[in-house]
């Protein structure tokens, strides 16, 4: 069964010390695997507290390079097994690791990941968490100033405050009375947000009513390395920039019931000056069209009574009545034994923890069916299907699948 070990190359063990983990039982923390004229070398000491490192070994050129990392580095760990799927990820299985933290993902040629090159000119390299099910998409509100984004938001983050995570932008603006620095905002400079933007900092970002605002990768992740749903409060402009990200996050416009209303919401919150509001109503003219006619958005909410447009909200997003509470306590990690081996059959991969003789009398295979991944750096990769079975065959082959 399986398919031949990614990679063996003897100098390259030689040099490093690593083991291959594909298939294999192993101590070190290191292991290796090529795509391409690339071998890319994960890894570092054996359960130390220190991040597992990544250098890749061009064998074009014969050189070693140290690429930048994005995404939260995982800790090593008593083990690693590496995969390659598809060509633009590598899966890293990590051993003896708590369930939400041993499937890791290593994107190496992901959109995110070529984008990121582009930007900054050298080798780019991205982790990414692995979740099971379709949960966790983030969530992206948008609509003109004033229609009631930010109150939604907090009615959200209050009932739910162990499931969202808001992500805090950045803005040149200046804060308002009672906003906090690192909250409400990233409240920054235009050049050192220019700049920023230059390298690669930013998943999107765009000029609304005269000033920079953008949500930086970290902002995401912050969110989900704490295991939230993120929400993203951003304009139409931001809007279309994560439909064309690999973020795929579920996109939601609020609408006001009239524009007259919006004014009057705009001019009761007392944040703006004359000109500001002015110039906000003037802009919501155009958001008001590109968010009804553009395609970019999932659903369109009518912000008009208060409590009917947060039930309507909860209800699109599967937190409504009992869902809710189902949905909180899912687990989305994935329980993994500590000594197992790894193998790859088509689009599944197969965890083996079983001695010979327990393989024949329980369950000792868990198989992670990475057919339908989706999202994925700077978010989580989700859509991990992960059952355990006893037989390579049956089961495996799609005949006896679990339920
Ligand atoms: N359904 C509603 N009915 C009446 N007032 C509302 C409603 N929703 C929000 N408001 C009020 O409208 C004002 C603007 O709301 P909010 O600040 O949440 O808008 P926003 O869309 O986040 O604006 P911005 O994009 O400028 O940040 C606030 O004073 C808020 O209390
Ligand atoms: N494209 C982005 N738009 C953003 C971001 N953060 C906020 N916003 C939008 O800006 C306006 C004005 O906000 P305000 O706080 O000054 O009233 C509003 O429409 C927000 O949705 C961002 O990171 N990117």
């Amino acid at each position: 069964m399986g398919e031949a070990p990614a990679f063996i190359v003897d100098d390259l063990q030689n040099q490093i010390g690593f083991e291959n983990g594909f298939g294999s039982k192993f101590k070190g923390c290191k292991t290796a695997t090529t795509i391409g004229d690339k071998t890319y070398v994960i890894g570092g000491n054996d359960e130390s507290t220190l991040p597992v490192e990544v250098r890749i070994f061009d064998k074009a050129t014969g050189n070693w390079v140290t690429p930048i990392v994005l995404g939260s580095k995982p800790n090593s760990c008593k083990g690693l097994s590496a995969i390659s799927l598809n060509d633009d990820r590598i899966l890293i299985v990590k051993k003896g690791s708590a369930p939400d933290d041993c499937i890791l993902f290593l994107e190496v040629d992901t959109w995110f990941v070529r984008e990121q090159k582009k930007i900054r000119g050298t080798e780019v390299v991205a982790w990414s968490k692995g979740v099971r099910g379709d949960a966790e998409k983030p969530v992206v509100i948008s609509g003109p100033s004033g229609v009631g984004k930010g109150t939604l938001i907090s009615m959200l983050m209050k009932e739910f405050p162990s499931m969202f995570g808001f992500s805090v932008s950045h803005t040149t603006r200046a804060p308002r009375g009672m906003e906090k620095d690192g909250v409400h905002y990233h409240f920054t400079e235009q050049s050192i947000m220019e700049k920023e933007i230059k390298d690669g900092k930013f998943v999107e970002y765009a000029s609304v009513h005269g000033n920079l605002y953008g949500t930086s990768i970290e902002a995401v992740e912050v969110v989900t390395d704490a295991g939230k749903r993120c929400i993203l409060d951003i304009d139409v402009q931001g809007a279309r920039s994560v439909r064309a990200s690999s973020l795929e996050a579920i996109l939601i416009f609020v609408c006001p019931p009239s524009m007259e209303e919006l004014e009057t919401r705009l001019r009761s919150r007392r944040t703006e000056t004359e000109e500001q509001i002015l110039n906000r109503l003037q802009n919501a003219e155009v958001e008001m069209k590109q968010g009804k006619s553009s395609g970019i958005f999932d659903h369109i909410l009518y912000n008009d009574n208060l409590d009917d447009c947060y039930e309507s909200l909860k209800k699109l997003l599967g937190i409504d009545g009992a869902a809710a509470a189902t949905q909180i306590s899912a687990p989305q990690g994935i329980d993994l034994p500590a000594d197992h081996s790894v193998s790859k059959m088509d689009n599944k991969i197969i965890i083996n923890y079983g001695t010979p003789e327990l393989e024949k009398t329980s369950k000792s295979l868990i198989v992670l069916d990475v057919s339908s991944l989706k999202g994925g750096a700077p978010g989580r990769t989700r859509g991990l299907d992960v059952y355990a079975t006893d037989s390579f065959s049956d089961d495996l082959n799609g005949i006896n699948q679990p339920s």
